[in-house]
């Protein structure tokens, strides 16, 4: 096995050039071997097997800086850099993360896991080269689906006036998670369907040699190209007209193409566009007929391409089910993903109402801002959406959203911890930028059946923007609905009181169950609506309680625990153990969604030990 014998990019830079082929075919076999176990993003590696290697055949990414965008498509990255081994922990607690992570590798460049930042981080570390004196090369790695992102633009616009040398290499597969959207993939599908304008490209540049940007002629033909735009000439690409050398499009697994066209953009000054076109899900049947399924799996059978174990419903499939009936009966109602399809289980809604389905691309800012204009003008937009990715949109949220009292509806996904994704995905923010906007309303179901009333409720019922915020996979025993008060006892007790919201809620019962048979009579109490609180009846509850418990999986600062805190001293109410149990100010590592519970205190047995800490120093 050549693979084996790999631990440094330097292995791989000592091959012959024939032993090339049988590298990708093994580490295609690797990642199925590894990605079917653990699952992982699995469509996405397969497809960069090859680019991977030339960018390692080529560059020193010890030393050059390689910036992936996403930083899904990693793993090859990683198995090449002395992270084989570890491939039987990926994703799980403590083990080997799925996006690049600096603290693993001095391969990693950078953090990721949101899209489209990779060209703004790349061009500064390009621009601190050049103000430290260095010399080094400076990549982002970004697919075409990033490159939907407002984000890409802001760095493209600035990179194509900045003259840094910095490479940009467009892995342009087609596909977002599912087919990409929008008019840029059109303009990418036009470049790779005009073969006659870059044959003609590779004669012309051939008449200058390997690196035609290095002759003045060239230049001056490139100056007076751009000058007389198209008229004259045979058509020019939108990363030309924005000041970079435009190089493709390449076949992205003819790896000697790959490699000499890396050498030629190494080679040019300024910036420089490498545009690859690869097929994602590459090398695996069941992927490349179904990339989108093997973008992100759960574990699978490699010989059938059938998932383990049954997904069954989840938050999600509720979520878009009860959306699309709502439609039907309500033909002002729209829903909006943020290249979340299936994610967010809008399939359903998809099929059932395609004109009013929109896909806005990997720009949740943008779909915050549409959802604003279409409720001005009477519809009822509701944009499904990541906890995490919302992030993006915070200032839609306030000055178009929330200033005007807009009513959009946010079907606030993955919520919470997430399980295998870890630090850049987990929904820990929501609870505090949504609840710190004026005049948002935020839900919190604990059950599907909670969550199909308070989309009712959030749809018809009540006025302005509302948030429905709601985990990631499906309910547990919990399955009451207790929607119509913003606060409910659900178990009633002396000594403690238990306060939470959303799945937490089957915790808090556990440890109160715990408590009681350790003899502290223990209350429990679920919130249904965190904005605004019903801070009247929430203290009610806590009302000469000694020991108060507020449960959350998201950070403290401006927790529903620190509101209430406030609020109860307000009140005058002196509660002698006022615990927030909640993540502090950790980033939640990679994990099951269990194991980070117990890890931060947040599961019952966190909750239990907790409590009673805090009643034995009372005695
Ligand atoms: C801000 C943000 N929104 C959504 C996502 C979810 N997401 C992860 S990968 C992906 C598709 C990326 O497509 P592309 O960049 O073309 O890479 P490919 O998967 O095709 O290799 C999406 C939508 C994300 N990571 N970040
Ligand atoms: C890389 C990325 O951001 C997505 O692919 C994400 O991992 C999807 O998460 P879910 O598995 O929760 O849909
Ligand atoms: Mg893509």
């Amino acid at each position: 096995m050549i693979l084996d014998s790999i631990h440094s990019p330097e292995d791989i830079r000592a091959l012959d050039q024939n032993q090339l082929p049988q590298l990708c075919k093994e580490l295609r076999q690797f990642l199925l071997e590894n990605v079917s176990k653990t699952g992982g993003h699995f469509s996405s590696n397969l497809g960069v097997v090859e680019l991977t290697v030339a960018i390692h055949r080529v560059f020193d990414t010890a030393h050059d800086r390689l910036v992936f965008d996403v930083g899904h498509q990693a793993y090859v990255h990683k198995a090449l850099t002395g992270r084989q081994a570890l491939f039987s922990t990926l994703r799980q607690l403590d083990g080997l993360s799925g996006f690049p992570k600096p603290h693993e590798s001095v391969h990693d460049a950078f953090i990721a896991g949101h899209a489209s930042n990779s060209v703004s981080v790349a061009l500064g570390m390009a621009r601190a080269r050049t103000l430290q004196h260095q010399d080094y090369q400076v990549m982002a790695l970004i697919g075409d689906g990033a490159l939907t992102g407002g984000l890409a633009y802001e760095g493209l616009n600035n990179v194509g006036a900045s003259g840094e040398h910095m490479i940009v290499l467009l892995n342009d597969n087609g596909m977002s998670i599912d087919p990409n959207v929008g008019a840029l993939p059109n303009h990418l599908s036009k470049l790779r369907s005009k073969p006659a304008y870059y044959h003609f490209k590779k004669w012309y540049r051939g008449l200058f040699g390997e690196s035609p940007s290095q002759s003045a002629i060239y230049r001056f033909n490139h100056r007076l190209k751009t000058s007389l735009k198209k008229t004259l000439w045979p058509g020019s690409t939108l990363f030309e007209d924005m000041g970079f050398t435009y190089l493709g499009p390449i076949d992205g697994h003819d790896l000697p193409r790959l490699c000499d066209m890396l050498t030629w953009a190494k080679e040019l000054t300024g910036p420089v566009v490498v545009h690859v076109h690869t097929q994602k899900g590459k090398g695996y049947a069941f992927a490349e007929r179904d990339p989108g399924k093997f973008h992100g799996i759960a574990p699978f059978d490699p010989e059938t391409g059938l998932l383990k174990k049954a997904p069954g419903e989840t938050f999600s499939s509720v979520f878009g089910k009860t959306l699309s009936d709502c439609a039907g009966e309500d033909s002002r109602i729209c829903a909006i993903t943020a290249a979340m399809e299936e994610g967010t289980g809008l399939t359903v809604f998809e099929q059932a109402h395609p004109e009013r389905f929109f896909d806005v691309g990997i720009a949740e800012g943008h779909g915050v801002s549409m959802a604003a204009g279409m409720a001005k003008q009477g519809m009822i937009p509701v944009f499904a959406v990541y906890s995490t990715f919302l992030q993006r949109s915070y200032d839609m949220l306030v000055h178009d959203v929330a200033l005007q009292k807009l009513h959009v509806v946010l079907g606030v996904d993955r919520a919470g911890l997430v399980g295998a994704d870890g630090e850049t995905h987990h929904g820990c923010l929501d609870v505090s930028y949504l609840t710190s906007i004026p005049g948002f309303t935020v839900l919190c179901p604990a059950s599907f059946a909670e969550l199909r009333t308070m989309l009712h409720q959030a749809l018809f019922e009540i006025d302005g923007p509302v948030a429905i915020r709601y985990p990631r996979g499906g309910e547990g025993v919990f399955n009451a609905d207790t929607s119509t008060q913003a606060a409910v006892r659900l178990k009633d007790g002396r000594q403690a009181v238990l306060i939470t919201y959303g799945t937490l809620v089957e915790q808090a019962l556990s440890a109160a169950e715990e408590l009681e048979r350790s003899g502290i009579s223990t209350r429990v109490v679920k919130l249904n609506r965190i904005a605004p609180l019903d801070t009247a009846a929430i203290l009610r509850e806590t009302e000469r309680a000694k020991t108060v418990l507020i449960l959350e999986d998201c950070f403290e600062n401006g927790s529903v625990g620190q509101q209430l805190a406030a609020a109860m001293e307000e009140a005058g109410q002196c509660c002698p153990h006022m615990i927030l149990q909640n993540l502090k100010d950790h980033f939640a590592p990679e994990g099951t969604v269990d194991q980070l519970r117990h890890r931060f205190g947040l599961d019952a047995d966190g909750v239990v030990k907790t409590v009673k800490e805090a009643m034995s120093c009372e005695q």
